[in-house]
């Protein structure tokens, strides 16, 4: 049976920080995507890591990315994405490597594609997205079995990767085996009303509306997924939940007051709306 997560949460995931902390406490994440056309993608995945409370943030990026981006989010490091040593040390010293927001499906993005997915080791969390997961699906690629993997494809990409059409798509069983044969450990298939498929079952949430059917939305959840599951110590699917609903939740009290969502200001408020959530046990 599928189960509707509620707020209950974000109470039990969000929790207050120990007063003793320093940054690396928070996860080292690590976000690789933006091609010459896609920067703003990679930007808001950036924004939203950073105000999501990860706490090194570093991007892996098309050069022509860095003064944008740096003037939307200082607090991001930054790395030219062809200068491959760097990028691979970078991959090594990461708890979360984010790949595939605003990657595009250039010959190079393939290679690198191809290079993370070897290069990630156990101890890792990948979050693939966007353009990630087309680029697997279109070269056969097998996600890392190893490595925890949580993906969020909308209803296209994950036709692509699993070969279910969009009108099959509401049939759990078959997205679960999908799922479970991609070495997907989360499998977040966005629509309106979210399903979440993992080990412990499926989880959907009920907040969120069309108010968000905006480029960058996607986006913006990613880097919210990877500053999650960066620094919460909860079960991995559990904070994935969290930060699905949170999402969700957050646009959906947005549109109180908008007529439709901008998703680099939901990005822009999820520091606030996380100090709602903290809860208070020490
Ligand atoms: N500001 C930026 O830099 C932005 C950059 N972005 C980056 O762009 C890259 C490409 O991502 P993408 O999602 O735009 O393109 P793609 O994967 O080809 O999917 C579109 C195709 O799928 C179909 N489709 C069917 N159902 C669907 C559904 N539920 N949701 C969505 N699509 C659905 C759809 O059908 P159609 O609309 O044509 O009827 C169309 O044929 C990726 O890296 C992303 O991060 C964007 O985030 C935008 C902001
Ligand atoms: N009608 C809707 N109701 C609820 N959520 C929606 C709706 N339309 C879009 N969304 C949400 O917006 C996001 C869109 O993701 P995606 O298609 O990857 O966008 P992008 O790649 O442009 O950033 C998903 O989280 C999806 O659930
Ligand atoms: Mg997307």
């Amino acid at each position: 049976m599928v189960k509707q997560i509620t707020e209950d949460i974000l109470n039990e995931v969000i929790v207050k920080r120990p007063a003793d902390s320093y940054k690396g406490d928070f996860g080292r994440v690590l976000l690789i995507g933006g091609d010459k056309q896609y920067g703003g993608a990679i930007t808001m995945a950036a924004q939203a890591a950073v105000s999501s409370g990860a706490g090194l943030v570093t991007v892996a990026s098309d050069a022509v990315n860095r003064t944008a981006l740096h003037s939307r989010v200082p607090e991001a490091m930054f790395v030219d994405w062809t200068d491959l040593d760097v990028l691979m040390e970078q991959i090594d010293k990461s708890d979360v490597v984010l790949m595939g927001s605003g990657m595009g499906l250039t010959d190079y993005a393939v290679s690198l594609v191809k290079r993370v997915l070897m290069q990630m080791n156990a101890k890792q969390v990948l979050v693939a997205d966007g353009s990630a997961l087309t680029i697997v699906a279109n070269e056969h690629l097998s996600f890392p079995r190893d490595t925890y993997t949580v993906i969020t494809p909308h209803q296209m990409e994950w036709a692509r990767l699993s070969n279910i059409q969009l009108n099959y798509q509401d049939e759990i069983e078959l997205n679960d085996v999908q799922r479970s044969m991609l070495n997907v450990d989360v499998l977040v298939l966005k629509q309106h009303h979210t399903m979440i498929y993992n080990n412990e079952g499926q989880q959907q949430i009920m907040v969120g509306g069309p108010y968000q059917s905006i480029g960058g939305m996607g986006d913006v959840l990613a880097g919210i997924v990877a500053a999650f599951v960066g620094q919460f110590k909860l079960s991995l699917s559990h904070t994935v939940q969290a930060a699905v609903y949170a999402h969700s939740a957050l646009a959906e009290q947005m549109a109180g007051y908008n007529y439709v969502v901008r998703p680099s200001l939901l990005a822009d408020g999820m520091a606030n709306f996380m100090g709602r959530y903290q809860s208070n046990l020490d």
